[in-house]
């Protein structure tokens, strides 16, 4: 069925047009069908409760919902534990999917388990549901009631967001990555600057699925609804999903806003305390000391990022003063990176290793922040108190620039290692 599309289309007007009863633009109201309803261990309480108390409902479809214990697992507190065997009780009541304790973070496991494909709506009751654009899915997240609603009913209703368009233009520098890209950005933008706004991301046939992740994970930091990668190279062919027609926006639709990043012109970045939006270039920042660095999260706890880490780190040391906490984002990359070897040469060069899940991302558990304490993180926010107490302070960085920092002690980059010997 083709829509009839009285003028040019986003990629976000095209997705909600298509799931929805009728052809919306911008500003419009849709109702739509959601295709996966994602909830983490931190909500399933307030969602099972308002599924319960509030809407007296069981999920419409439960193959559509999944709850995923990722956030604090294994579980830190008695009543942390209590909360997740209420969930694994109501997954198994219902029959939703149950991801469990180890097998990773929630948008990293989805992704694994084809629960987010192209032109479909994806809603998590995570801020950083927008990583579905990634593979051209529309990912947003919502509070505990509107994802029980969306549960309850299989629909959801929103407004139709105006959206931004990003042009990448150029070719990367040796040692840049996609997070320097995203950091750089959400600079441009602003950390308000995409507020219920689509990023639509035209990247060409550049960055794998990985990459393209971490692309439209740090989209909520500027506020975005959502973030969509126009899909391109190896998001056509390498992951199984039929890319539809569909999905592409049109020529002429309309933006709110025009931006164009020059990748042969970007240096590593680095984003300093206490806004994302507060992005400097490493070399800027060099020779801070650093007590605590840590590679992972759904921002950059991928396999493509450990490699990158081990790369940096092979037969050298983490300084003695800086801890290295490295944290794949799921038990299938925990597995790759054991079976090729990258696990040992962190484990060798120092590195403690944890449980596929968030880890200390939000400052719940295994390796919170001190007073006074600085770390390098991989992940995509750095707000006072985020990572334990509110005078620690974060810097966030890609996984080569978090690796190099971890061995010189303070913030480096990887060519100042090969300076130093
Ligand atoms: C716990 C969860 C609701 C939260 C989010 O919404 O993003 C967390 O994942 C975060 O990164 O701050
Ligand atoms: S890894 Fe961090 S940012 Fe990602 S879902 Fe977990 S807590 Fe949120």
């Amino acid at each position: 069925m083709t829509l009839p599309s009285s003028r040019p289309q986003t990629m976000a007007e095209k997705i909600l047009s298509r799931r929805g009863t009728q052809t919306v633009y911008a500003g419009d109201l849709a109702v739509v069908d959601v295709d996966q309803v994602m909830v983490v261990d931190s909500i399933a309480q307030s969602f099972i409760e308002r599924m319960q108390r509030d809407l007296n409902a069981v999920p419409k479809y439960p193959e559509r919902v999944s709850i995923v214990i990722d956030h604090v697992a294994p579980a830190s507190t008695v009543s942390v534990a209590q909360a997740q065997k209420e969930a694994r009780e109501y997954a198994a009541q219902t029959g939703v999917r149950l991801f469990d304790v180890g097998r990773g973070i929630c948008h990293q496991v989805l992704m694994e388990e084809g629960l987010a494909r192209p032109g479909w709506i994806v809603l998590g009751s995570d801020s950083h549901s927008t990583t579905y654009g990634a593979v051209a899915a529309f990912g947003s997240g919502m509070g505990a009631t509107d994802i029980a609603l969306a549960a309850a009913s299989g629909k959801t209703w929103l407004k139709v967001p105006e959206s931004v368009k990003v042009t990448l233009s150029g070719k990367l520098q040796p040692g840049v990555s996609a997070k320097d890209v995203a950091l750089e950005m959400i600079r441009q933008l602003g950390a308000d600057g995409a507020t219920y706004e689509s990023i639509e991301i035209h990247a060409g046939d550049r960055f794998t699925r990985g990459e393209r992740m971490t692309l439209a994970n740090l989209c909520v930091e500027a506020g975005a609804k959502a973030g969509l990668v126009v899909p391109g190279g190896e998001v056509l062919t390498a992951y199984g999903y039929e890319v539809p027609e569909w999905v592409y926006p049109d020529e002429g639709a309309r933006y709110v806003r025009d931006l164009v990043i020059d990748l042969s012109a970007l240096a590593p970045r680095m984003s300093a305390p206490s806004e994302v939006d507060n992005v400097h270039d490493v070399a800027d920042l060099r020779g801070l000391h650093v007590d605590q660095v840590f590679i992972g999260t759904c921002t950059n706890g991928r396999l493509e990022d450990l490699h990158a880490a081990a790369e940096v780190l092979r037969g050298r040391r983490v300084s003695p003063g800086t801890r290295l906490l490295v944290i794949p984002a799921s038990s299938e990359i925990m597995e790759q990176a054991m079976e090729d070897g990258t696990l040992l040469t962190l484990q060798r060069a120092g590195a403690v290793l944890g449980t596929p899940g968030c880890g200390p991302c939000m400052g719940r558990h295994q390796g919170v922040l001190a007073p006074g304490e600085v770390c390098v993180s991989t992940s995509n926010r750095n707000f006072i108190g985020r990572m334990g107490d509110k005078d620690a302070r974060i810097y966030l960085a890609s996984p080569a620039v978090a690796a190099a920092t971890a061995v010189m002690g303070r913030v480096a980059l990887p060519a100042d290692l090969l300076e130093a010997v």
